[in-house]
């Protein structure tokens, strides 16, 4: 390109505005050298820790546990500080500790005889572990982690070097004090969540935060809490999301799987939206109908009575029937999504009780269609269409669900790029032969594929929740938002249909068959991933897809580790439904300055077994890659702009010195 006498002149008029804003920050020369030699230091530090997890399904236990435990991260660092010194037992229980530090002080207030010796070992041992966790962060962002009330006191225990052992008095003084003057407990469970904190640098979950499993709003409380955290939406996120924004499919659909999975306790407790009106409704219509295929699935320890599960069966099928109504008015609506074939309820003939799929008839399980009218099969009827205006408003109502689902709005997307690292849940659509797969949206016809459709698709999944002041853009965006659940371009889903309607009603089993996207057969190719990476902008030589949503069937043989290590699937099946076809309990990933961790976990007990009997979860950790040398900050994305920062600021010393702009003293 080149530049006229004008361009330079206007270029340079930016530098220097932007460098008299930034001497504001920095206003004299002795400022600027100091940030450049501060940034200087944090470039050299080892890279944080980085902590990926997906498919949590509502595990609020688990998931809880695996956050705490940092996937094995704070045994690691207890091991590393104590391994010789102290038994498996002692390690076992200053780890469960650390993990649980509320519950555990209760049973040690009951057991121990000497307290105060236990809190003195305690505290010192609490202290070697927080300096060896905060050992690779830079003081500020290690004094920003403190909890307030025992920042300074902390910041004095944590910093003492071996050359100043003399003040050793002056420590033990500090810890006798905090007994003495009964703190000790709230200092123990300040110490351990300073810990859990500083083992973990930056969470990742690659989607499915909800459905199946019993806490899905208990998951979302704690990562709302968490201190760096990105979530790349799931199939099942973003239902939540294009429910919470109003779209009546998605309300459907997640009230059939709570019910399906006996998880009405979420919605009712956790998001406060009253289950009542379905209730009356499912008694009045489907009184006399035992709703036999509807009978929930029961993964809890909970115990529900017969008169429970009868009435919960009756809910599961009223609502089922409404979801299939409500998503034949979208694929009507939008004919674009290419989905008629998955218009069912018109395709029953309703007397004989069979449907005609593929020119093939089959006979239906359950006969019984109280609120279908042959003729309209689509049409709600008035009670369907009252109560679906009830369940919106309680929806949109729930200041708990709006919360939770902003935070996915503001912390999540469709897909990250971070640390050479490119994170989605499911896939990129692709055609057989693994180019991108061009797909049309809207009713412009505009196609999109591979990056340019992620981009677009997440616009349009905000505007169905944000863009208020326009109906009809916001209905698109909902049914887009529908769409990424179970639509056959859909790379949060990635499979040919969703075959919900036949696993209720048809018991030939060749119906329920969902097919796969090419995607997954070619997740073993390198040549695809590096398409990926180059369409992404990634170095094809050194970055990873990490996926979630398949649950690889360690059991079948099935590995996580695929295309030469290019691409990982973390997907092992938090959700207890999902154990028995993997074998394990999920996946968790490590990336740490020394490389890449893949931990895989037993299934986890309860909270109540690892507190009490200090039973942690079993985990098996194996090295993905080990990095030749550390990775330091400079090496990551942070680094990358701390490097930016550092040249900025040697553009305003330069100009100091030459005089171009003053110091300001
Ligand atoms: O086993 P369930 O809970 O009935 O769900 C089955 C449905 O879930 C899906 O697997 C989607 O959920 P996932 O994203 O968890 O895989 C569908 O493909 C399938 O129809
Ligand atoms: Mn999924």
């Amino acid at each position: 390109m080149i530049y006229s006498n004008d361009d330079v002149i206007q270029g340079f008029d930016e530098e220097l505005r932007y460098l008299n804003l930034l001497s504001k920050q920095f206003p004299t020369i002795a400022s600027a050298c100091t940030e450049i030699i501060n940034l200087q230091a944090i470039l050299n530090l080892p890279k944080g820790t980085e902590h990926f997890l997906s498919d949590i399904h509502g595990e609020c236990e688990s998931f809880n546990h695996v956050i705490k435990n940092g996937s094995g991260n704070i045994k690691r660092k207890i091991t590393e500080v104590y391994g010789d010194t102290l038994s498996e037992k002692e390690i076992k229980s200053l780890a469960t500790l650390i993990y649980y530090p509320e519950q555990k002080l209760e049973i040690i207030h009951k057991q121990e005889e000497d307290i105060e010796e236990w809190y003195r070992i305690t505290i010192y041992r609490l202290i070697e572990i927080s300096r060896k966790a905060a050992f690779k962060y830079s003081r500020m962002k290690v004094r920003k982690a403190l909890p307030e009330e025992f920042a300074y006191i902390i910041e004095e225990l944590m910093h003492r070097g071996p050359e100043e052992y003399d003040k050793e008095e002056y420590y033990s003084g500090i810890i006798k004090a905090i007994i003495k003057i009964g703190r000790a407990d709230e200092f123990i469970i300040a110490m351990s969540k300073l810990i859990q904190r500083l083992v973990i640098d930056r969470l990742h979950i690659v989607g499915d935060i909800f459905d199946r499993g019993p806490g899905a709003d208990v998951v979302m409380d704690t990562i709302t809490k968490y201190h760096s955290v990105d979530i790349q939406w799931g199939n099942h996120d973003v239902l939540w999301m294009g429910a919470a924004a109003g779209s009546v499919a998605c309300i459907a659909t997640v009230l059939r799987i709570c019910a399906r999975y006996v998880n009405l306790d979420t919605i009712e407790d956790g998001y406060g939206i009253n289950m009542l009106p379905l209730a009356t409704f499912a008694l009045e219509f489907y009184n006399s109908d035992e709703c036999a295929s509807f009978k929930p699935i029961v993964e809890s320890d909970k115990i529900y009575t017969d008169n429970d599960l009868k009435l919960i069966a009756k809910m599961h099928k009223a609502i089922s029937i409404i979801q299939f109504k409500l998503e034949g008015e979208i694929i009507k609506r939008r004919p674009h999504f290419n989905m008629e074939d998955r218009l069912l309820l018109n395709k029953i003939n309703y007397s004989e009780g069979t449907i005609e799929l593929n020119g093939k008839t089959y006979s239906l399980n359950d006969k019984c269609f109280p609120t279908i009218n042959p003729d309209k099969p689509y049409e709600l009827t008035q009670e369907e269409r009252e109560l679906m205006e009830k369940l919106k408003s309680s929806f949109l109502n729930s200041e708990k669900l709006q919360k939770h689902v902003r935070f996915l709005f503001s912390n999540g997307s469709m897909y990250l790029k971070f640390n050479s690292n490119l994170l989605y849940h499911g896939c990129i659509p692709v055609n057989d032969d693994g180019s991108f797969k061009k797909v049309k949206i809207g009713s412009s016809g505009k196609y999109y594929s591979g990056k340019s459709y992620f981009d677009r698709l997440e616009i349009l999944v905000r505007e169905g929740y944000f863009h208020i002041n326009n109906p009809e853009a916001r209905l698109y965006g909902m049914d887009i938002t529908w769409y990424l659940w179970t639509g056959p371009d859909s790379p949060l889903f990635g499979k040919d249909k969703m075959t919900t309607f036949e696993r209720y009603f048809i018991d030939d089993k060749e119906t329920h068959v969902e097919k796969k996207s090419p995607y997954f057969k070619l997740e073993d190719s390198e040549k695809m991933c590096r398409m990926i990476f180059e369409e992404f902008g990634l170095n094809p030589e050194v970055s990873h897809i990490i996926n979630g949503h398949m649950p690889v069937k360690l059991k079948s043989g099935e590995s996580p580790i695929r295309a030469n290590g290019k691409l990982l699937v973390i997907d092992g099946g938090f959700s207890r439904a999902y154990q028995k076809a993997t074998g394990i309990a999920g996946y968790t990933l490590i990336y740490n300055s020394y490389g890449l961790l893949l931990v895989s976990h037993d299934p986890f007990e309860s909270t109540q077994v690892a507190i009490e009997e200090e039973k942690d979860i079993h985990s098996t950790t194996m090295v993905l890659e080990k990095e030749v040398e550390r990775k330091r900050v400079r090496d990551t994305d942070d680094g990358e702009k701390l490097i930016a920062q550092i040249k900025d600021l040697e553009m305003l010393l330069d100009a100091y010195r030459i005089g171009l702009i003053k110091e300001q003293r």
